[in-house]
């Protein structure tokens, strides 16, 4: 990565984000119809770009082993559906989901920096990343201090971020923003280029565990600021919207989006991720809605 990317971002270059503006371009992706065949293929692409996950303090490793199966072989009886992008797990549950998945291609994805709140020291969260590393998980989901955004704190979050990935090693770095704790779409958009600047390969909205997590909108304004750092430095950078997203028409309108704002380059597992524990089975019912004309019962599908 070049120096020029490592600078901290000039906030000149962050534009105000017009609230309406943005709602109302967000809202026009919702009204688009799709031909079958597009929404066919747009459902099978979506599974391709699940990070299956399970963030509970009741997961076990049957729990655990049962969604990686699920990541590797959406649906048993067609193996042309899937596989899912990756898992997403807890520290403790990464070697087994690496031995779970392991040779299938599906990556292991663990949050990190004490998820969900970031509350710890820096030193003990670039420990937990390197240990989720050595455990052998491929993709690193960290959250930011956000107490520290909302102060002001911006170098700090610079920082942080710039750590992290570098405690990564290979590991690919998604950084959460935790954006319905931002309060506003300027501070989302800041935060986006903060971390984009400081290394992040993925920016994701949510955790999952603050409302509202993921929505059109938010997603709207980061996709904005992933195009711009793309015109200025050349890198692209990964979209993760996470958090609420459970539902095969929603997920449409998301690719919708990401086609339209950031094209077909972005369109990809490469590039493009849902964070979710149970959009999968209505993708599944709905491509197999799609291919024989009937809803197949949900209890036809394994559990989320
Ligand atoms: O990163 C993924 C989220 O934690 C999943 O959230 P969800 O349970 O609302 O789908």
């Amino acid at each position: 990565m070049s120096n020029a990317v490592m600078t901290f971002p000039d906030r000149r270059l962050s534009p105000a984000i017009d609230q309406v503006g943005v709602e109302e371009r967000a809202a026009r992706f919702c009204t688009r119809s799709l031909k079958k065949e597009t929404k066919l293929s747009g459902l099978r692409l979506a599974v391709t770009m699940l990070d299956v996950t399970t963030l509970e303090g009741a997961d076990s490793v049957g729990k655990v082993r049962q969604m990686c199966a699920k990541a590797m072989r959406p649906l048993p009886e067609d193996p042309s559906v899937g596989p899912a992008a990756a898992v997403c797990v807890y520290p403790r549950m990464v070697k087994v989901a690496a031995k779970a998945v392991e040779g299938s291609g599906v990556k292991v994805a663990s949050v990190a920096t004490a998820f969900p709140s970031g509350q710890m020291r820096l030193k003990e969260r670039l420990a937990e990343i390197r240990y989720c590393v050595n455990e052998g998980a491929d993709e690193i989901d960290m959250v930011i201090s956000r107490g520290q955004f909302l102060q002001g704190e911006y170098r700090a979050i610079f920082d942080e971020v710039a750590k992290c990935k570098e405690a990564c090693g290979e590991a690919h770095l998604k950084v959460i923003l935790e954006t319905g704790e931002l309060a506003t779409y300027d501070q989302v958009r800041w935060a986006s280029d903060i971390s984009m600047a400081a290394g992040a390969d993925f920016i994701k909205t949510s955790t999952g565990k603050v409302s509202p997590a993921a929505t059109l909108p938010v997603t709207l304004v980061m996709l904005q600021a992933i195009e711009d750092f793309y015109e200025r430095t050349g890198r692209m950078v990964g979209m993760k919207p996470a958090g609420g997203i459970s539902n095969a028409k929603l997920a449409l309108q998301y690719l919708v989006m990401v086609r339209e704002v950031l094209g077909e380059k972005w369109l990809n597992n490469e590039w493009f991720r849902f964070g979710a524990s149970s959009l999968t089975n209505d993708l599944l019912m709905q491509i197999r809605k799609q291919e024989t004309g009937r809803y197949q019962s949900g209890d036809y599908f394994t559990k989320d």
